[in-house]
């Protein structure tokens, strides 16, 4: 973990006259998952969408490290109707693999999803947990440097949350990019993250950083470490 991934200084953002973000300042650096969570409205997706290059700040810096390659994951599925579950992938796979490195790392992914028997269905014929874990393949199909990810888990039954959660931490550690996760549930966060901003205020800023260094394969939510953690948050949530 050294170089800067995403630097972001004194970055600003409002709707007209309405103040979201003020004075964001953050870095992230290579291999590292942080998560950003706050109140509902405390302007987390709006963050999300001005990284991914989707919203323009009103002020501030942002940098991407030169070459970066960004894949994202969100609430709701994005796919491409008209394409099959493979061809899905193999789209956004044509500028950053070959064919055979693209051909390979597709299987091992859908495999990894529980999709490769649908390679050939539509999204249209998919459930809606089928639709996010074919989110996740494509994702990591471009082998990303950077994984943004807006609440990727929010509608999916809890059974397949946890299955998703592990495949990501096991593909994270083989490949070793770096995540950002926006989420409502700070259990999520303390499970998956080295670093948790909580954003809140009007305008928000990042009031309060917590470190978490026990290694994401040997943490539970019961742990002492964790649960005083979740519990500085849940305070954090009061007091909003
Ligand atoms: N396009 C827009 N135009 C005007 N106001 C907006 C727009 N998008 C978001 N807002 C407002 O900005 C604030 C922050 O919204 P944002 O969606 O970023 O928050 P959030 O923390 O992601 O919320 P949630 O957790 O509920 O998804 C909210 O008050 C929202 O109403």
């Amino acid at each position: 973990m050294s170089a800067n991934l995403l630097s972001i200084k004194n970055l600003a953002k409002s709707y007209n006259a309405y103040e979201v973000l003020a004075d964001i300042n953050f870095e992230l650096k290579d291999g590292e998952i942080v998560a950003f969570i706050g109140s509902s409205g405390s302007g987390k997706t709006t963050l999300f969408n001005i990284i991914a290059g989707l919203l323009d700040r009103d002020v501030g810096e942002l940098t991407l490290k030169e070459g970066l390659r960004l894949a994202c994951v969100f609430q709701e599925p994005r796919l491409l109707p008209w394409k099959s579950v493979e061809d899905n992938l193999t789209f956004v796979q044509q500028n950053f693999l070959t064919e055979k490195e693209g051909a390979a790392l597709r299987e091992y992914l859908l495999k990894g999803v529980g999709l490769i028997d649908f390679r050939d269905s539509f999204p249209g014929e998919l459930s809606g947990g089928m639709k996010q874990r074919l989110e996740f393949a494509r994702a990591l199909s471009i082998k990303p440097d950077l994984l943004l990810l807006d609440e990727p888990f929010k509608s999916i039954d809890t059974g397949l949350k946890i299955k998703l959660r592990e495949l990501l931490l096991k593909n994270w550690q083989e490949e070793a990019y770096s995540i950002l996760l926006i989420t409502h549930d700070p259990r999520e966060a303390v499970l998956l993250a080295d670093r948790i901003c909580f954003l809140a205020g009007q305008p928000a800023g990042i009031e309060k950083e917590f470190k978490i260094r026990i290694p994401q394969g040997e943490r539970g939510l019961a742990d002492k470490g964790i649960y005083s953690i979740l519990q500085e948050i849940a305070d954090l949530y009061l007091m909003d």
